[in-house]
């Protein structure tokens, strides 16, 4: 495997940068910090997700958030690219094989370099990826290599106590212990095989001979419960008929007792029609008993009639006289009519007279309260001043407010004179001509215009007294003004009414003397009609007392009287025919009809029960016959169901003992079975028991010789002698190229600390410390090519950062023949270096520059051959 290029996209100090790799040798060259170093950084992290420096967050340039390596690598035709994020987070890493993703994830990836390399980290470290500095490490780290390469802690663990070869025979051990359980089992089984195999013959047997048992049974139950079946539809019939028989004989006798004692209570016939006829003869009696009440009766209605014919004939005769009282009444009522007509013919004018009457009388009742007002508002006006003179006082007063506001306006203007001459006095300049003023003239003039100022607030107080008191005043005044007033009014009112209802009076009396003779009239005819009205009253009261109601009385009485008569002559026949018969006669009869009437119903009624009963018993005995017909056609007897019964009983009890026997027999051939089967079964799986234990045994013994071999270290030894010769071989194959000028080299192992010793011709060996820088260097890279080659076969680069670091100049140029070697040994080599010298060995020249980020200067003397 080689590599193509490395692609660094914000990875330290580079921001974009694509490095392409040649066969040979790969110089990568650039000043200190240029970001060479970041190159075989990146190419490590490509494989291994190794940061380098710190963690991953130390490998993105600063700045930036997001970053990334892709390596591209070759094998013959087959390429390979590793892409890398710069992130812990959920990388999205990728490895491809010929542009297929084959991993798509950071661990896989790493897997997945790891079978192509068919190296880890760890050792490709300390072969043929060399970091600056630590090209040497190899001769110390040697020992750790090897173990590492042979893996040999792994067999310390193999052999431990607690390693899996001593796990994995504890496992024998335990698988041992069951498969020899089994084999018990295994013998345990066939012994119960053969046992059940025995018991189940004989059960079979014993089913079969039961099972025949069982099905005789069931037939000959099947006949007699079908024989029960039969017997007891019939049962049911004559159940039914018997209770018919039963009920039907029952019956007859009780009617025929009932029939023998009706009988026995029934006289003869003869006795029956005498008694027929004596019911006839008081039948008789009837007859009587209505013509009794008929009398009875007419005696009731004729002593009706002669009432009835005595009220009216009271009646009559008051009438008479009423009618006579009406006739005397009659000239003098007619008179009273006449009256009555007069006076309504009088009435509206009488009306009116005594409205009018009433009228003058209120208007009287008016001009009394109307003078008696008029008189007490011109009283109270003599008592008050007049109209005019309240209105002069009023003027004069107005006059004189109007003064004394004019002097307080003035008296104000006074005052603000006063105060402005005080304050030109005191500002020390005369008020009236303006020049200054002395101490003395100040003062006085000051005493001046303050006493006048005293004298104005005295005469503010008076003018504003005075001004209050005639303000007061006026409104006085105006009040009595309008009081004045009004009671004027209400006296012009009074005596304007007054007049009015003079007026009126005199309308009044003239209209009253012109009705005045129309009312004594009537007064005089209504005196007249109170005398007649009580004659007109009474005759009111006799108007239907009149000749034709005395002649329809009369006649009336005419009809009763005949009515009466005719009564009487009826009372008088059906009297001669009642001769000696009377009431209590009758009742007496009555009774004994009653009772002889009884006595033939009751007897009557015997004799029909007597032809019913026998009717009956006929009938009964009729309907006997035929059910005893049906009973004995039925041929059954409840003694034959009884037999019946019972064998069915017997025969199920001994059904159910047989089925329990069968099922139980059959239960158990079963458990046998499926218990045979189990072992047949658990026997198949115990067959390989015996070559369990067999081989197990063998294992066992197998891993406790492993166990002992390991443990003594032969193996070990074996190995190590083993690696040491290839790796002896591979490292002289090696070195040949750099022409050291040594027979040969050998890697000797010194209880597991190795070491190298070089072989002159002469045979004396000397310790690798003794060598050269230069043939410690060239020897080293051998080293860590031929450890590589034992590692894996896949790897064919090596790359080595700083190889020269520490190395003095003639150091330095023997490192320029050893790296040009190397080439023959390994096919590609990437080389970091700061010294320019190295420059001469390379193939490929890449100068790698930073000027604030790193970027590639190619330089190629010879062409990339893969990208
Ligand atoms: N996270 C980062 N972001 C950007 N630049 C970084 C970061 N970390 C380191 N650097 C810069 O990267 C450069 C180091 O790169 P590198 O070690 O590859 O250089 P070099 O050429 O190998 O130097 P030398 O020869 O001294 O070893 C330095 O200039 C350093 O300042």
């Amino acid at each position: 495997m080689k590599i193509a290029s490395v692609k660094l996209v914000n990875f330290l100090s580079h921001e974009d940068t694509l490095v392409r790799f040649s066969e040979g040798v790969n110089v990568i060259v650039g000043q200190n910090g240029a970001g060479k170093s970041s190159v075989v950084d990146a190419i490590l992290f490509a494989l291994f997700r190794t940061p380098s420096r710190g963690g991953i967050g130390e490998l993105l340039r600063r700045g930036t958030r997001r970053g990334l390596v892709e390596l591209s690598m070759f094998e013959g035709d087959v390429t390979y690219k590793v892409r890398r994020e710069l992130t812990s987070n959920n990388p999205q890493d990728l490895l491809m094989r010929n542009n297929e993703p084959i991993h798509r994830s950071a661990r896989g990836v790493t897997a997945g370099i790891r079978d192509l390399l068919k190296v880890d980290e760890n050792v490709l470290t300390s072969t043929v990826f060399v970091r600056q500095g630590r090209i040497e490490d190899v001769f110390d780290s040697l020992g750790e290599v090897m173990t590492f390469l042979l893996r040999l802690d792994r067999i310390e663990k193999l052999v431990s106590t607690n390693g899996p070869i001593r796990a994995l025979q504890q496992k024998v051990e335990a698988d041992l212990k069951i498969a020899e359980e089994r084999m018990k089992r295994r013998e345990e089984l066939t012994r119960r095989r053969k046992d059940l195999e025995v018991q189940l013959s004989k059960g079979e047997e014993e089913l079969m001979v039961s099972e025949s048992e069982l099905r005789e049974v069931r037939r000959t139950l099947d006949d007699y419960r079908k024989k029960r079946d039969t017997l007891l539809g019939l049962q049911s019939k004559y159940v039914t008929l018997s209770s018919d028989v039963e009920r039907l004989l029952k019956k007859i006798s009780e009617l025929e007792v009932e029939l023998s004692e009706v009988k026995t209570s029934l006289p003869s016939d003869e006795k029956i029609e005498a008694l027929r006829r004596k019911v006839e003869e008081l039948s008789k009696v009837n007859e009587l008993k209505l013509k009794l009440q008929n009398f009875k009766n007419l005696e009731d209605a004729g002593s009706t009639l002669s009432s009835q014919l005595r009220t009216l004939k009271t009646q009559l005769s008051n009438l008479e006289v009423r009618a006579a009282r009406r006739v005397q009444l009659e000239a003098k009522a007619r008179q009273y009519e006449e009256l009555r007509e007069a006076l309504n013919k009088l009435n509206g004018e009488y009306m009116e007279y005594t409205r009018l009457e009433a009228a003058l009388k209120q208007l009287e009742e008016k001009e009394k309260t109307t003078s008696a007002v008029a008189e007490r508002l011109s009283t109270e006006l003599e008592s008050m001043p007049g109209e005019r003179e309240i209105s002069s006082e009023i003027s004069n007063l107005r006059e004189r407010e109007s003064e004394l506001s004019s002097e307080l306006k003035y008296l104000y203007t006074k005052r603000n004179e006063l105060k402005e001459r005080l304050s030109k006095i005191r500002g020390e300049v005369c008020p009236v001509c303006g020049r200054p003023l002395d101490e003395e003239h100040k003062r006085r003039l000051k005493s001046e215009a303050e006493d006048e100022l005293l004298s104005l607030d005295a005469r503010e107080v008076e003018l504003n007294d005075e001004l209050s008191w005639t303000r007061a005043r006026v409104k006085e005044l105006e009040k009595q003004r309008e009081k004045v007033s009004v009671l004027l009014n209400q006296l012009q009112s009074s005596k304007a009414e007054l007049e009015l209802v003079l007026k009126r009076k005199r309308e009044i009396s003239d209209q009253m003397e012109k009705l005045e003779p129309l009312a004594k009239k009537f007064e005089e005819l209504s005196s007249k009609e109170k005398e007649l009205r009580a004659i007109h009253d009474e005759f009111l009261r006799l108007s239907d007392s009149t000749e034709e109601e005395v002649q329809r009385v009369k006649r009336q009485v005419e009809a009763l009287e005949m009515k009466l008569r005719d009564n009487l002559a009826k009372q008088e026949g059906l009297k001669s025919e009642l001769q000696g018969i009377d009431e209590r006669y009758v009742e007496m009869m009555e009774r004994e009809l009653r009772n002889a009437q009884t006595q033939l119903d009751r007897l009557q009624e015997l004799k029909q029960r007597a032809y019913l009963l026998s009717q009956s018993v006929e009938d009964y005995r009729r309907q006997l016959e035929v059910k005893e017909e049906e009973l004995r056609s039925l041929n059954y007897t409840p003694l034959e169901l009884e037999k019946v019964k019972e064998e069915v009983a017997r025969l199920e009890e001994r059904e159910r003992k047989l089925t329990e026997v069968t099922f139980s027999l059959r239960g158990q051939n079963e458990e046998r079975r499926r218990e045979l089967g189990q072992i047949s079964e658990e026997l198949r799986n115990l067959e390989v028991a015996a070559e369990d234990v067999k081989r197990l045994r063998v294992a066992y013994e197998r891993l406790n010789r492993l166990r002992t071999v390991l443990g003594q270290s032969k193996l070990k030894g074996y190995l190590i002698t083993r690696a040491k010769d290839i790796l002896d071989y591979h490292l002289n194959s090696v070195v040949k190229e750099f022409n050291l000028g040594f027979s040969n080299f050998e890697v000797v192992n010194d209880d597991g600390k190795f070491s190298v010793r070089a072989y002159r011709p002469d045979r004396q060996w000397v310790d690798v410390r003794a060598l050269s820088g230069g043939e410690r260097v060239a020897l080293a890279i051998s080293l860590r090519l031929a450890l590589a080659r034992m590692a894996s076969q896949e790897i064919g680069f090596m790359v080595m950062d700083e190889p020269t670091i520490h190395l003095d100049e003639s150091r330095r140029s023997e490192l320029v023949d050893i790296v040009r070697n190397a080439v023959s040994i390994v096919p590609q080599l990437i080389v970091v270096t700061h010294d320019r010298e190295l420059e001469t060995a390379g193939d490929n020249i890449i100068e790698v520059v930073n000027d604030g980020r790193s970027k590639v200067l190619e330089r190629r003397p010879q062409e990339a051959r893969f990208e």
